[in-house]
């Protein structure tokens, strides 16, 4: 449990069931580690949310830290990333390596137990075999809260022991939910993105405690010089850059990080579009995927979702060497960054995902 609505009207909805449950707060921050958030993490305030409800619904409730697992295994590699001018998601990291990592082996130590949690995803069990039922991981019923692209990399060994008690629910159900309730948390606003980075335009203040400025060059395609920026991680490909003495908006397309330079063009211009991603550093959901079309001539019809606000869009995967795939969209994208996770869609249901290493543009 978090301290948030979900988590905590998850739990509610599982004292109706015949489980035997016990709550466990994870504390992943270490706010001595900041140096210029005002609020931090409030990680107190979220732990004495989680005490409330658990005294209210009457079931034990503890604490864990893993912030050294979360330091190391997901904002370390994350900063590795973003100072080489990559844009990481480590929420998707944060659900294999903590929650379905570092968590569940933490807190579930005998067999017949499961970790439930208030994500807005859901599971369904193939039973081809009934020896053997698999987990499938799929959308929540809420499309805007779906949390599904953040869990893409969680195994099926760690999906047979999770439980996702409010994915059949819409987030205003989940909150009437609450106020019928009287669950102490049903007025809590959302928490929005990492913790630790608070407010999205603060993003930039945040990482620069931990990345040294590296100023460059701003060109555009034609590598006329624009302008100095002072550092390539504190831009994000397609986002708007503003030039001083330009009228026309540009855009990043690209960021050349051998020469130090961030490549800008006017909205419309074809660097901006591209047809293709090449993905590496796989976790397919199953162990036993990707089906095997993705090595025919024809590949693999699916869609694929490049960030987590934006639609899934019809694509065909190759298998290419050294375990790097090739996704091909039906329609030129914009905004597609190296680093980004592709989550890999059949359907609803979700097969896996793999990290951005390249892209080919229009131009
Ligand atoms: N610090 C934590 N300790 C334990 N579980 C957590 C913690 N943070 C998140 N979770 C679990 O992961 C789920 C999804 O986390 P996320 O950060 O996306 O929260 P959210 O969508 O704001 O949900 P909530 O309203 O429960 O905070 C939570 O519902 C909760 O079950």
């Amino acid at each position: 449990m978090s301290g948030g609505v979900d988590s905590s009207v998850a739990a509610r909805l599982l004292t109706e069931k015949d489980y035997d449950l016990s709550a466990v707060f994870m504390r992943n921050w270490d706010t001595r580690d900041e140096s210029g958030t005002e609020t931090g993490c409030e990680w107190e305030k979220d732990w004495e949310d989680v005490q409330r409800v658990c005294t209210l619904l009457d079931i034990p409730c503890k604490m864990v830290d893993l912030s050294r697992q979360y330091w190391t295994r997901v904002f370390e590699p994350a900063l590795d990333e973003w100072a080489e001018g990559l844009t990481p998601n480590p929420d998707v990291s944060c659900n294999r390596e903590i929650k379905f990592g570092a968590l569940m082996d933490r807190a579930l130590t005998t067999p017949n137990q499961w970790l439930a949690t208030g994500h807005y995803a859901q599971l369904r069990w193939d039973t081809l075999d009934p020896t053997h039922a698999r987990p499938m991981l799929y959308r929540s019923a809420d499309r805007h809260k779906d949390q599904t692209y953040y869990l893409s990399s969680v195994p099926e060994s760690q999906l047979h022991k999770a439980l996702f008690p409010i994915g059949h629910l819409t987030k205003p159900e989940v909150r009437e939910l609450a106020t019928r309730y009287s669950l102490p948390t049903a007025s809590r606003s959302e928490s929005m993105g990492i913790c630790f980075v608070g407010e999205k335009g603060h993003f930039n203040q945040f990482l620069s405690q931990y990345i040294p400025p590296k100023p460059g060059r701003i060109v555009d395609t034609n590598g006329k010089d624009l302008g100095a920026h002072r550092g390539l991680w504190m831009y994000t490909i397609g986002q708007g850059a503003r030039i001083p003495g330009l009228t026309t908006k540009m855009f990043v397309a690209r960021k050349d990080a051998a020469a130090n330079e961030l490549v800008v063009a006017p909205s419309d211009h074809p660097s901006l579009f591209c047809t293709s991603v090449f993905v590496s550093s796989w976790h397919w959901i199953w162990d036993d995927h990707p089906p095997s079309s993705v090595d025919s001539p024809t590949g693999l019809r699916a869609s694929v979702q490049i960030r987590h606000r934006m639609s899934e869009v019809p694509c065909t995967i190759f298998r290419r060497k050294g375990g790097v795939f090739e996704i091909r969209f039906e329609q030129p994208e914009q905004g597609v960054a190296p680093g980004q996770i592709a989550v890999v869609w059949d359907g609803e249901w979700c097969l896996g995902s793999g990290k951005i290493v390249d892209t080919t543009c229009l131009e």
